[in-house]
């Protein structure tokens, strides 16, 4: 302590007793602020008043010359708007939905939890917990190296009834107000969207009349629990997202922010589980849509106009709904079927049992031409889902480029793929049975969803494991007396 100043009070009796009090104190400061005020203290008590003003000066001089200056503050004032309609979507209510991932509980003493339920376009309900700050309550966010302060406050309501008005006040340094209102605002929304998104319990749609009736959709399928070729999953993931991000993208090219994909391969190869993956995944509602339900054009129009944004469109066996045979192989079915190939009375669609062209009054070139114009510019978000048993019926129009996007086959059971159904089913990576069921499945043809209802057969994993190969076995014995016959009968 040789720096103590020796003048004045220092060097009184008096003095000497305070700079020894301040000493021992000094010794023991636990902190440096603590150290600090000790040390002003001591300051103020022990240097003349000039001195402590040239002191106060000099410091105030080297703060304002080369220290950090107070930034200038801006504060933006969010406040909760009620009374109904969209406005009750604003601003306020995403804020509070992002600060909520913001909040750390640990560091806060007092917060509000709330149970919310929120009317979605489409009319269902979506609950929520929200985790918010109290009145007073503050929170530091950084987005995009400027940090910006989120506090929450309520002024009194005038009746003394009322509830105070709530309101969020984001405060940041005076030069990044851009930022803030063209970037971190517009962040702040397109994140609490995604939130929404994310928590909504997703809908399946179905056409009933001229609307559309929606019930809940806990179709447990995702990605994870498909089995499916391994790369071909990946592709539809990475397909899947590509699209998500491709906004401005598709905005800039011209084309409307779509995607149809079409699956097709036998019954019970997964398909529509491919389908609730894909909802699950982009957590998007589901319109599955009923083709034998629809009258006519402008009732499908209108079906399709009153679908929300971010949602799939499914139309199932696509084949059956239309006459969707190709034009070409419609002439050489006429040629097969007729003696009279300019017979213009015959019509192969009726003869596969759904009326005639002439009779049918919604058409597969009606739901295309619409798909792509009207509708594509009406919504955004949309994916477009036909699946097929039998892709080599599909009319051209529905194959050519740029229609479907993405053709996605669901094979027969790989042995990837009963893996994964094994693991999902039994929780095994690996079992004594294995070899002889993957050889068994490289000589046979079966689905998924044969091999799932095996599966499904026992709990015990040893047990279903060898039903399923006893099903296999009987599998290759057919197969085997099919092929037998076949070689027999051409040999005769
Ligand atoms: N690839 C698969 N991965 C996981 N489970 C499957 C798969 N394929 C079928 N399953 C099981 O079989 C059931 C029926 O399959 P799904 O309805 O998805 O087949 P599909 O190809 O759509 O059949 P269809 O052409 O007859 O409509 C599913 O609920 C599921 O339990």
């Amino acid at each position: 302590m040789d720096f103590l100043p020796k003048t004045s009070m220092a060097s009184s009796p008096e003095g000497a007793a305070v700079v020894d009090a301040y000493k021992k104190a000094l010794a023991t400061a636990a902190s440096v602020s603590a150290y600090a005020m000790l040390a002003r203290g001591m300051a103020r008590e022990l240097l003349p008043d000039e001195l402590c003003a040239a002191v106060r000066w000099g410091a105030a001089f080297v703060r304002s010359r080369f220290g950090a200056r107070q930034k200038e503050r801006r504060t933006i004032v969010i406040r909760r708007v009620l009374g109904g309609g969209y406005i009750e979507d604003g601003l306020f209510d995403a804020a509070l939905t992002y600060l909520a991932t913001k909040i750390n509980p640990q560091t806060m003493n007092r917060l509000c939890l709330a149970r919310t339920r929120k009317r979605e376009h489409d009319g269902s309900d979506t609950c929520s917990t929200l985790l918010s700050m109290e009145n007073g309550g503050s929170t530091t966010d950084s987005f995009q190296g400027v940090e910006f302060r989120w506090t929450s406050m309520e002024s009194g309501g005038n009746d003394g009834n009322s509830r105070g008005k709530e309101f969020l006040e984001l405060s940041f340094d005076a030069e990044h107000t851009e930022t803030a209102i063209h970037k971190y605002v517009p962040f702040i929304m397109s994140a609490a969207e995604e939130l929404r998104l994310r928590d909504r319990s997703l809908k399946i749609f179905l056409n009933q009349g001229s609307s559309w009736k929606g019930i809940n959709h806990h179709h447990p399928a995702t990605f994870d629990t498909l089995a499916m070729d391994p790369s071909m999953k990946q592709a539809v993931i990475a397909d899947l997202d590509r699209f998500l991000k491709r906004k401005e993208y598709y905005r800039r090219i011209g084309k409307a922010w779509k995607r149809g994909y079409l699956l097709y391969g036998p019954p019970g190869t997964g398909k529509s589980s491919l389908v609730a993956a894909m909802a699950n995944y982009l957590r998007f509602n589901l319109y599955d849509l009923d083709l034998s339900g629809v009258y006519d054009n402008s009732h499908l129009q209108r079906l399709l106009i009153d679908m929300s944004n971010k949602s799939i469109l499914v139309i199932e066996d696509i084949d059956c709904s239309f006459d969707t045979m190709s034009r070409e192989d419609r002439k050489v079915s006429r040629a097969t079927y007729t003696d009279d190939e300019d017979d213009d009375e015959y019509d192969d669609a009726g003869a596969r049992g759904y009326p005639p062209e002439r009779e049918r009054k919604i058409t597969l070139s009606g739901l295309l031409n619409f798909i792509d114009g009207l509708w594509s510019t009406c919504g955004e978000e949309r994916v477009i889902v036909f699946t097929t048993n039998y892709k080599d019926r599909l009319d051209r129009a529905l194959l050519r480029p740029g229609r479907m996007d993405m053709h996605v086959y669901m094979g027969h059971c790989s042995w990837e793929a009963f893996r994964t159904l094994a693991r999902n089913y039994h929780l095994v990576e690996d079992h004594v049975l294995f070899p002889e069921i993957r050889e068994l499945l490289s000589m046979v043809e079966v689905t998924p969803a044969e091999v799932s209802e095996m599966l499904l057969r026992s709990e015990d994993v040893n047990v279903a494991l060898q039903v399923l190969m006893e099903f296999l076995r009987g599998r290759r014995c057919k197969t085997n007396e099919v092929v037998n016959d076949k070689n027999g009968s051409i040999a005769g």
